[in-house]
C-alpha cells in the first residue's frame, strides 16, 4: 500500500499559521485594550479609547466592554475552531486511507463532486492502488469511493439505501410528490414503493411495448429523411436557416444534402413520446406537434450550422421546465436565495413554476382519470358474473392489464383497499390539508401498517357501490407521483445517452456500417407489419451498451452502509475496514474508464460486447472466454482452443471493406466483463428503466442507421459536458444526418 498520507498540505498547514497569527494579534490587543494602554495602537480621544480608559472598564466592566470581549472571544474561538477543522479535513477520513487533497472545511470534497473535470484528480490521485479513496462530504461527512468492480459490485449490493441533501429531497417532493421512489432513502418504505413500480415493469409490458418505439423510431427517422430531401425544408427551414444544407462529400467529391440538428431536444421529445406510450398509454404527440407548428414566427437565426427554429409543445416545455426547476432550486448557489427557496413568494419564477406544475399535474391527472374509469367498469362487470366465471377470470384479467398504467393503478388500489377504513380517512384527510397536490401522502407510506402482499384477487376488493370522490381523487394522485418520478427518472437520462450515441457514431463510422448491416439484415423493411426486438439486434445493443460505458450520463450515485465492509488495498493482501455508516460516493464513469475493469477502456468498442457467430452477431459470453482462455493456458493444445475465444471477424461486405483495418484492430478486443458496467447502477436499488431504457436506444439505432448517416456538424467540434443535477450532458451536439446512398 501506498504510504499514508497523514501529513497536512501546504495550503491548509499555511492557512492554519495565518489563523494563530491572527487569534494571537487580537489576542495581544484585547489585553492591551484591558490595560487602558490606547496609546501604543493611537486610539487615544477615540471611542474606544473613552470607553477603555473610563474607570468602569477596571472597576466593572460597561455593557459595551462585555459585549466587544465576548464578539472578540467568539472570533477567536470560531477561528481557532475553523482551524481545528482545517487540519481535520487535511487528514484520512478513513483511517488506514489515504488523505484526498482540496478538501475545504465547510463542504469538504463536495466543490470538487460537483465539478466533473475534477472528478478524474479526486478519485484517482489519491486513491490505494485497488482505486479506493477517503473523502469528507458536505458538513464533513466521512465518505468513500471505490473504482475496482468488485468493490463497487460489494458497495451497491450490499445495501439500498442512499444519502441525499436535504435541499434536494426538500425540493424534489415538492414537485414529485412525498412518497416519490427516487428520494425516500431506504428501508421498507422504499421497498414497498419499490415493489409497486416493479409490478408494473415486468418483462410483458416492456416488451409489449417494443411496437410503439417501433412507430416512434419510424416516424423520427421519417421526419429526418423529409428534411432532408427538402420536401419539408421550405416549411421549417427556409429564410436563411441552415439546419437544411448541401455539402461536399470529402470522398465522393459527390454533393450531398444534410439536416443539422441540436440533437438533444428531439431525443427528449422522441423520449417523452415513447414514455407516453408505453407507460401511460398515452400519445402526447411531441415530435408531430413540434415539427408541424409553422414555426417561421419562431424563426431565430443564431446558429450557424444547426436549425434551430422548433418551438415545444406545451407538455414537453412544462416537463422540462420542471426537471431543470429542482437542479435550480437545489443548487448550492441559490441556497441562501429566498426569492428561489419559497414557493409562495409572487415571483416570475414561481408563477411560471405553479403554471407548469399544474399543467402537468391536470394531463397526468386526465389520462390516470380515463384509464381508472376503464379499469371500474372492467371490475363492476365482473363482479356481476357469477361466481365460477370470476374465479377463472384471474388470467384474462392479466392479459388485458398488460400496460403500465393499469399495473400501477392495480398494486395502488389494492394497497388502498386493504387498509383499514381509518387509515383511509387519514390520507384523505392529510391530502385535504395539503392543497398543493404534490404533497400528498401515499397509501403505501410508513404510515400503512398493512403488509405489500398480493391480494390474489382485485375484484373482491374494490367496492361495488361507487368510488367516492375523495378515494378517487387519492388514488389518481398517487399513480400521478409515480409517473412523474419515472418521467423525471427516465426522460432525459434516455434523451442524453441517444445524444452521445450520436457522437460516439459521428467519431466511429466503421460502426454505422456495421449497425446499418444487422438493421437491413434483421429488419428488411420498414412497415405495420414490423416486429422490432432488441434482443435480435445485438450490434445496435452493443453500441449503445458502449456509449454507456464511455458517456455514462449519471454522473454518480450514493450509498450508505449499514455495516463494516473490509476491502483490499493492494496485491499484496493490505486490507482496509470501512466503517459502517460510510457514505459510498460511486462514480461510474470512473469506474468504466479503469483498465482494472476494461480492457483498453478508453476507445469505443461495441465488439467487447459481441461476436460474430454463425452469419450474425451474438452476446458474448465473458465467463465463458474467461474459463476458455484460463484452460488453454493450462492446457498442451493451448493454440487450438485460444483461437476459439478469439472472435471470428465478420466476412467482408461492401459496407465495411472502407473500414478493414479499424474493424481488425476491434475485432480483437476482449470480452467485456458485464457485471464491470454500472450505468444503471446495480443491486436492489438498480435502475428500474434499465431494460425500456436499453429497448428504446436500441430499437432507435437500428431504424436510423439502417437508412442514415451520421458527422458532427461543426467542424472542429469538441464535446464539453455540463452538469444539470445528478446528470452530465453535452452542452450543444449539432449532428448532421443524411440519407445512405449504398
Ligand atoms: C439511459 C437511460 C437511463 C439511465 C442511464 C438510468 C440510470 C439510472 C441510475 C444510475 C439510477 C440510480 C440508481 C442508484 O442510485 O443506484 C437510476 C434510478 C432510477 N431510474 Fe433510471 N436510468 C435510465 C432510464 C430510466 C427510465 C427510462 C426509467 C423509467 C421509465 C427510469 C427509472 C428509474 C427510477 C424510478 C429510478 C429510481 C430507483 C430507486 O430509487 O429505487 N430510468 N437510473
Amino acid at each position: 500500500m501506498k504510504d499514508n498520507l497523514l501529513t497536512p498540505t501546504s495550503t491548509s498547514s499555511s492557512n492554519g499559521r495565518m489563523i494563530i497569527a491572527i487569534s494571537l494579534t487580537l489576542f495581544a490587543f484585547l489585553i492591551e485594550l484591558y490595560n487602558g494602554n490606547t496609546r501604543i495602537l493611537n486610539l487615544n480621544n477615540t471611542i474606544l479609547h473613552k470607553t477603555f480608559t473610563n474607570t468602569t472598564l477596571l472597576s466593572f466592566p460597561s455593557l459595551t466592554t462585555i459585549t466587544i470581549l465576548l464578539t472578540l472571544t467568539l472570533l477567536l474561538t470560531l477561528l481557532l475552531h475553523i482551524h481545528r477543522l482545517q487540519q481535520t479535513v487535511s487528514k484520512s477520513s478513513i483511517p488506514g486511507l489515504p488523505a484526498t487533497p482540496h478538501a475545504q472545511f465547510l463542504f469538504g470534497h463536495y466543490g470538487s463532486l460537483v465539478h466533473p473535470s475534477s472528478h478524474q484528480t479526486l478519485f484517482r490521485s489519491s486513491a490505494t492502488p485497488s482505486g479506493i479513496t477517503s473523502l469528507w462530504g458536505p458538513g464533513l461527512k466521512v465518505c468513500a469511493s471505490v473504482l475496482k468492480a468488485e468493490h463497487v459490485r460489494l458497495v451497491l449490493r450490499h445495501t439500498p439505501s442512499r444519502d441525499f441533501s436535504s435541499f434536494v429531497v426538500r425540493h424534489g417532493r415538492k414537485t414529485l410528490g412525498k412518497d416519490s421512489l427516487v428520494l425516500i432513502e431506504g428501508g421498507k418504505e422504499w421497498r414497498r414503493t419499490r415493489n409497486v413500480v416493479q409490478k408494473a415493469f415486468t418483462i410483458g409490458a416492456i416488451e409489449g411495448g417494443r411496437g410503439a418505439v417501433g412507430e416512434c423510431a419510424v416516424a423520427m427517422v421519417g421526419w429526418l429523411m423529409k428534411m432532408v430531401s427538402g420536401e419539408e425544408q421550405q416549411r421549417y427551414c427556409a429564410n436563411g436557416c441552415n439546419g437544411h444544407k448541401c455539402v461536399q462529400d470529402t470522398e465522393t467529391g459527390k454533393d450531398r444534402n444534410v439536416v443539422c440538428l441540436d440533437v438533444e431536444y428531439f431525443f427528449k421529445l422522441f423520449s417523452l413520446d415513447v414514455f407516453g406510450r408505453v407507460t401511460m398509454d398515452y400519445d402526447f404527440e411531441c415530435l408531430k406537434k413540434a415539427t408541424s407548428i409553422d414555426n417561421k414566427a419562431n424563426h431565430h437565426n443564431n446558429s450557424k450550422t444547426t436549425c434551430t427554429c422548433f418551438t415545444s409543445p406545451p407538455e414537453a416545455a412544462a416537463f422540462e421546465y420542471l426537471e431543470r426547476d429542482v437542479g435550480v432550486r437545489a443548487s448550492p448557489k441559490n441556497l441562501l436565495n429566498p426569492l428561489i427557496q419559497c414557493y409562495w413568494l409572487p415571483t416570475k419564477h414561481n408563477r411560471e413554476y405553479h403554471a407548469n406544475l399544474k399543467l402537468v399535474n391536470t394531463l397526468m391527472e386526465g389520462v390516470i382519470g380515463l384509464k381508472l374509469d376503464e379499469f371500474l367498469s372492467r371490475v363492476r362487470q365482473r363482479q356481476l358474473e357469477p361466481k365460477q366465471k370470476q374465479e377463472r377470470g384471474g388470467d384474462d384479467d392479466e392479459e388485458e392489464e398488460h400496460n403500465m398504467i393499469t399495473m400501477m393503478l392495480r398494486s395502488v388500489m389494492e394497497q388502498y383497499y386493504q387498509q383499514p377504513k381509518d387509515q383511509q380517512k387519514q390520507q384523505q384527510h392529510h391530502h385535504q390539508n395539503n392543497t398543493s397536490s404534490s404533497s400528498s401522502s401515499c397509501p403505501f407510506s410508513s404510515s400503512s401498517t398493512t403488509s405489500f402482499q398480493e391480494s390474489g384477487n382485485i375484484n373482491n376488493i374494490i367496492p361495488t357501490t361507487t368510488m367516492t370522490k375523495s378515494d378517487r381523487t387519492q388514488i389518481i394522485n398517487n399513480v400521478s407521483h409515480i409517473l412523474h418520478t419515472l418521467l423525471v427518472a427516465g426522460y432525459e437520462t434516455t434523451a442524453v445517452s441517444l445524444s452521445y450515441t450520436m457522437y460516439c457514431l459521428s467519431k466511429h463510422p466503421r460502426c454505422q456500417d456495421r449497425a446499418c448491416e444487422e438493421a437491413r439484415r434483421v429488419l428488411p423493411t420498414l412497415n405495420d407489419n414490423t416486429k422490432f426486438d432488441e434482443d435480435a439486434l445485438p450490434y445496435c445493443k452493443a453500441v449503445i451498451m458502449e456509449t454507456l460505458r464511455v458517456h455514462t450520463p449519471v454522473i454518480f450515485t450514493t450509498r450508505v452502509s449499514s455495516k463494516d465492509l473490509t476491502l483490499d488495498t493492494d496485491d499484496d493482501g493490505g486490507m482496509v475496514t470501512i466503517p459502517k455508516e460510510t457514505r459510498f460516493v460511486i462514480h461510474p464513469t470512473m469506474v468504466h474508464l479503469d483498465e482494472r475493469n476494461f480492457d483498453r477502456a478508453e476507445e469505443f468498442l461495441p465488439e467487447r460486447w459481441v461476436r460474430w457467430e454463425n452469419g450474425g452477431w451474438v452476446d458474448r459470453d465473458f465467463e465463458k472466454e474467461k474459463k476458455l482462455a484460463a484452460g488453454a493456458a493450462s492446457d498442451e493444445a493451448a493454440t487450438a482452443a485460444s483461437a476459439s475465444t478469439t472472435p471470428t471477424p465478420p466476412p467482408p461486405s461492401p459496407l465495411s471493406d472502407k473500414y478493414t483495418k479499424e474493424n481488425a484492430h476491434a475485432d480483437t478486443i476482449s470480452a467485456a466483463n458485464p457485471q464491470s458496467f454500472f450505468a444503471f447502477s446495480d443491486g436492489a436499488r438498480n435502475c428500474i428503466g434499465r431494460r425500456l431504457a436499453i429497448m428504446e436506444m436500441t430499437i432507435f439505432v437500428a431504424v436510423l442507421f439502417r437508412d442514415m448517416c451520421v458527422d458532427l456538424a461543426e467542424e472542429g467540434y469538441e464535446l464539453v459536458k455540463e452538469r444539470r443535477f445528478v446528470i452530465l450532458a453535452p452542452n450543444t451536439l449539432p449532428i448532421a444526418f443524411w440519407k445512405r446512398d449504398d
